[in-house]
């Protein structure tokens, strides 16, 4: 399946793909798209039961969204590209580093996690958005995206109307993903330059637990922690987010 994407940046430039987490759109990139059109073809993809994306039947599978992404590149004729993706976005981009790793230049993964249980809470989650919707959980959702300090300075609105638009079905059909997967095997596998970006106050996937792990299991891999910062941590931190990946891919 090609998910909807919005394709910015020089026509010749290096491409780099940027992955979205559950429950935002592609927009949830806002804070780093002029900057990195600069000099990057950007292609940034709703990932499938988000957004402007269709929703196929569920439960998914992280090979869906991992294949989606081969996909798209196919479809854009873009044979090798960098990839960054946040949560589900950079659990997405392991899958492709694994499993498709003569596609994937360099890799940027934000707040992810090879294993994100327990598998209940995934569960739970899913029978709470089909029964209730995601309106249900946006309150819960942001004190893990965003600290206190954040979340009181900050008009949250727009990101808002972003997470409570994501069909219900698509997200609960996303939670199935997180529930089932575990690349942990895979990652001393990846050939990609890799840098691993943490949220030193996210309590969605703790740097010490999730981000560390990964930066340890994939060879030479690079560790950052931005601090303070959460959860959907381009967003909290944007100036510092956009610099790393910068650097990471110059
Ligand atoms: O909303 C959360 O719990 C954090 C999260 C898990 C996967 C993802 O993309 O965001």
């Amino acid at each position: 399946m090609i998910p909807h994407h919005r394709v910015t940046g020089p026509e010749d430039a290096p491409v780099l793909v940027l992955s979205n987490s559950l429950g935002t759109t592609l927009d949830m990139w806002k804070p780093q798209a002029a900057k990195l059109a600069r000099t990057f073809r950007l292609v940034r993809y709703d990932t499938r039961g988000h957004g402007g994306s269709d929703t196929p039947p569920g439960p998914y599978a992280i090979e869906d969204v991992g294949r989606d992404v081969l996909d798209l590149l196919d479809d854009l004729g873009v044979e090798k590209a960098h990839f960054a993706g946040l949560s589900l976005g950079g659990m997405t981009g392991q899958w492709l580093a694994i499993n498709a790793p003569e596609r994937i230049d360099r890799l940027v993964l934000l707040c992810t996690s090879p294993k994100m249980g327990p598998a209940e809470m995934w569960v739970d989650r899913a029978k709470t958005v089909r029964e209730q919707g995601t309106e249900a959980i946006v309150d819960g959702t942001f004190e893990r995206w965003f600290t206190e300090d954040y979340r009181s300075n900050n008009d949250l609105s727009d990101l808002r109307a972003m997470f409570v638009g994501v069909p219900d079905e698509g997200y609960a059909s996303c939670c199935a993903i997180i529930e089932r997967m575990d690349l942990t095997d895979g990652l001393p596998n990846v050939k990609a330059p890799t840098l691993v970006i943490g949220g030193a106050q996210d309590p969605a996937t703790p740097p010490d637990d999730h981000a560390a792990v990964i930066a340890g299991a994939i060879p030479r891999a690079r560790l950052e922690i931005v601090d303070p910062g959460a959860h959907l941590l381009n967003v909290e931190r944007p100036q510092e987010v956009t610099d790393l990946i910068r650097e990471h891919l110059r």
